[in-house]
């Protein structure tokens, strides 16, 4: 006699996924004769409240639609319909393409919009939250165990800090790591990221998993202040810049316009027939624009080795040899393991082309993920060459210490202040100044008048806890930093262009 586990009156068939407080099943109902997921968790008040917001939106798309809660000895659980797979990459994956991860991204927008107009925000924004449909051809948001109301019978929340770290670190936004509240503005930053990584393969993020959790979230917090746009975005278009720092830009309680940030990626698909635009729908024209768009130029060297490794896979031995495109990212890579500025090296490749020499090495022992596999070898497999760059090694590693020593004061204040946001934002719009598309909302550049709390709130710090200790300190903060930007401006190895960008902010901040 065959013995099934059954959760209620579902038979398991096997494990969707699982997650931190839960497991999804893929069920069958005898009775009704379909497959259903379910969810089981011992976490009893998250899941209800899971289910009940759930259950408010079944009615509409884009939404999961759940059918019943019930209780085992197990645990609780609810059931909803089998939906498709989750966007998070496994390794390997195909890296999704520009115009694909542009209308995941409108998708979501359309989700978040929703769920906002209801006071809710969902607080664990991440690609494993992003479900295909069950057709494919749209997105759904799962996952609303961590969710919460924002406002309360018409009134939001009070802004508050010392706060909970609470969704997931590789995509929680600057405040939730700070410890502030969450609001809307906190889901839309993660959608940031999670854009970002679909259409990169990665974020720049590095820490090390079995560190205490509270370092963790300490770390990764300074690299996401620190992070320069060239790491962060790579080459592509302005608009995901635009978008992220818009989000950062908003306020505690401030309506965010979900127009304006639909029209950012509007720019590069059409939002009719959205899900023609989708990598895994095959259609025949679709096919040919596609190809274009495959590699996208923003992606990082370790997505570009993912995918080169691939293809030499594919490749007979015979048909090994080196390429350009292969040295460089080996080379890259390389480097990138002594901790530098992958972005910093492509200048070098192009400017000093006199330091040539010419290395052996074995591209068929290449596992690309670790150190030892750049050893130099002596097999005649394939002849690369690169570039001897000692020089510039030194040079990148001053400026990296120097940066890294800075880092916990001036460079931090300098970059946290958004120097170029504003800039970006006004050249953004007179750009685009004939489309009425592009209405940007007034982003104030001080306190909000209405508001308990100043825009993203970087230069105070948790401690403040309410607006008359942050505009102290933010005065303290002011006088302090101009006289940093003056000793600044005398180092004759910061680039002019930031010089220019500091003195702007000079006057963004008087
Ligand atoms: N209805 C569904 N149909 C198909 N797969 C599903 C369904 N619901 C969930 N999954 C899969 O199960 C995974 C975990 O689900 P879910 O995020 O709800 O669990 P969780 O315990 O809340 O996870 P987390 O730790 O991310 O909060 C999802 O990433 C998804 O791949």
């Amino acid at each position: 006699m065959s013995y099934q586990r059954k959760i209620g009156k579902y038979k398991i068939e096997k494990l969707l996924g699982h997650g931190g407080y839960g497991q999804v099943y893929l069920s069958y109902n005898d009775k009704k004769q379909e497959k259903v997921a379910v969810k089981l968790s011992q976490d009893k008040k998250d899941l209800i409240k899971e289910y009940r917001i759930l259950k408010h939106f079944s009615k509409l798309n884009g939404f999961m639609k759940v059918h019943e809660y019930g209780h085992t000895q197990g645990g609780d659980y609810f059931v909803s319909e089998v939906l498709g797979e989750n966007l998070s990459y496994n390794y390997n994956d195909k890296i999704l393409s520009l115009e694909c991860v542009c209308a995941i991204g409108l998708e979501l927008l359309d989700r978040l919009e929703k769920v906002h107009e209801n006071d809710i925000i969902h607080r664990d924004i991440k690609p494993s939250q992003f479900l295909r449909s069950a057709n494919k051809k749209s997105i759904i948001l799962i996952d609303f165990g961590m969710s919460c109301f924002f406002r309360v019978n018409g009134l939001h929340k009070k802004f508050k800090t010392r706060c909970k770290r609470r969704g997931t670190i590789s995509y929680a936004s600057i405040n939730n790591h700070l410890g502030f509240r969450q609001s809307r503005r906190d889901d839309l930053e993660s959608l940031c990221y999670s854009l970002l990584y679909l259409v990169k393969g990665e974020l720049p993020w590095k820490f090390e998993t079995d560190i205490e959790s509270f370092m963790k979230w300490k770390i990764v917090l300074n690299q996401k202040i620190n992070v320069t746009n060239k790491e962060l975005f790579g080459d592509l278009p302005i608009e995901f810049s635009v978008l992220l720092k818009y989000t950062r830009t908003l306020i505690y309680d401030q309506n965010p316009n979900y127009g304006y940030m639909k029209s950012l990626l509007e720019k590069f698909v059409d939002r009719e027939n959205i899900w023609h635009y989708f990598d895994w729908i095959e259609l025949p024209d679709k096919h040919k624009k596609r190809k274009n768009s495959q590699i996208v130029e923003g992606a990082t060297v370790m997505t570009k080795l993912k995918r080169e490794k691939k293809i030499f896979k594919s490749r007979s031995n015979k048909h090994k040899k080196s390429t350009k495109i292969m040295f460089k990212s080996r080379y890259i890579v390389k480097e990138k393991l002594l901790g530098l500025d992958v972005s910093e090296i492509y200048d070098y490749e192009k400017s000093d082309l006199n330091n040539l020499s010419t290395i052996k090495c074995d591209y068929t022992k290449g596992n690309l993920d670790t150190k030892r596999n750049f050893e130099v070898s002596d097999s005649e497999d394939c002849h690369i060459q690169i570039y001897n760059h000692k020089s510039i090694i030194k040079h990148d590693l001053k400026h990296m210490k120097y940066k890294k020593k800075k880092t916990t004061k001036l460079y931090k204040i300098l970059s946290s202040s958004d120097i170029g946001k504003i800039e970006e934002h006004e050249s953004y719009i007179i750009s685009n100044k004939n489309s009425s598309k592009y209405l940007l909302p007034i982003v104030p550049n001080n306190l909000h008048e209405n508001s308990n709390e100043c825009i993203t709130p970087r230069l105070e710090l948790p401690e403040f806890k309410n607006r008359e200790s942050i505009f102290k300190a933010r005065s303290i903060f002011a006088v302090e930093f101009k006289n940093m930007v003056e000793n600044f401006l005398h180092l004759d190895f910061i680039r002019n262009s930031k010089k220019r960008k500091i003195l702007n902010s000079k006057k963004y901040l008087s």
